[in-house]
């Protein structure tokens, strides 16, 4: 695919009254990656997508899509885009087909090449035996598979994922995440947003951490779990803060209270001295554990996503 269908947002900022939402966000999202915008309720993903897609204008910077430059060209750029937002707008007078169907005349596909695009659109997210169903029969997964099914008509290239999968039962979203991965590998470049730590470090080549319309870091889930924690935790119940905070302070390695116990990394380069140090508190409760983002996230902001 070309490698002219880039999109790259420059320093993106919005403001609405003297609140700054989004703080000067910039990077790159290429065909056929996923980058994931990580953060907690309020951090601007949404806004961040809008002013990707063309539909919120940034107080300062653009998007560079292509040939394309947004807002002020959001609609030729939107002709090669595809969005699931968080509500499903779908229209509920119209069966799962007839959704499809109407939406096409949108990119003036109409009559049999609406239908037939509907029909293998159907077929590729599974609802093919729901085709005449009315929307609300559907189950949340569904309506998820639908939108997402509405959103590829046109064959976008880049397309934006706002939370799809909340609210979504495992298996659900084990299958929309099998969707994603389809639409990537067929060179698809995917921006998601997202509060699920595991939804990102499945699905996303690179991640975007976002805080108050900040990145407070950036880089592949692997990269930043090694880069921000090491490779192993100890969860730790039942030894007193003061004593892991001087045990961590000594070894270098990053100590945190954390719920009712606490959490220390254990340095790569000593995992088993620190372990065995903790280990000699003779802790109520002790497990030793790989890294992951949710560690990240609460290293860098201190707080767990929800
Ligand atoms: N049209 C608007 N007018 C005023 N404030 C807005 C508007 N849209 C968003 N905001 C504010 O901007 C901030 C960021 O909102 P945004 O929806 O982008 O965050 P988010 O990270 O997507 O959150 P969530 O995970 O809850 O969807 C919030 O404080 C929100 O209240």
């Amino acid at each position: 695919m070309s490698d002219s269908l880039n999109l790259k947002a420059y320093d993106l900022w919005k403001t609405y009254g003297d609140e700054p939402v989004v703080q000067g966000i910039s990077f790159t999202l290429a065909p056929g990656e996923i980058v994931g915008l990580l953060g907690p309720n309020g951090a601007g993903k949404t806004t961040t997508v809008g002013m990707l897609f063309g539909t919120v204008v940034p107080t300062k910077g653009f998007v560079q899509f292509g040939p394309w430059q947004l807002p002020g060209q959001g609609q030729l750029a939107r002709a090669q885009m595809g969005i699931v937002t968080q509500e499903d707008n779908l229209d509920p007078d119209f069966t799962v087909f007839k959704n499809l169907t109407h939406f096409a005349h949108h990119y003036r596909i109409t009559d049999a090449a609406a239908r037939q695009r509907a029909g293998e659109l159907l077929a590729l997210v599974n609802l093919e035996h729901r085709a005449e169903a009315q929307v609300d029969e559907l189950s949340g997964g569904m309506k998820r598979k639908l939108v997402l099914a509405r959103a590829l008509l046109n064959r976008p290239k880049i397309v934006f994922l706002d939370e799809p999968t909340t609210g979504l039962d495992p298996d659900a979203r084990q299958d929309f995440w099998r969707l994603v991965q389809h639409l990537k590998a067929s060179g698809c470049g995917i921006l998601l947003t997202t509060h699920y730590m595991d939804e990102a470090q499945r699905l996303c080549d690179r991640l975007l951490l976002l805080q108050q319309g900040k990145v407070i870091d950036e880089g592949t889930p692997t990269d930043l779990v090694a880069r921000v924690i090491g490779r192993e935790v100890a969860e730790i119940g039942g030894v007193e803060a003061q004593i892991l905070q001087d045990l961590a302070a000594r070894h270098g390695a990053w100590y945190r209270a954390f719920g009712n116990g606490h959490l220390v990394a254990l340095p790569d380069r000593e995992p088993e001295v620190v372990w065995d140090a903790i280990a000699a508190h003779h802790p109520s409760r002790l497990l030793r554990r790989p890294a992951n983002l949710e560690d990240v996230f609460l290293r860098l902001t201190g707080s767990v996503l929800e």
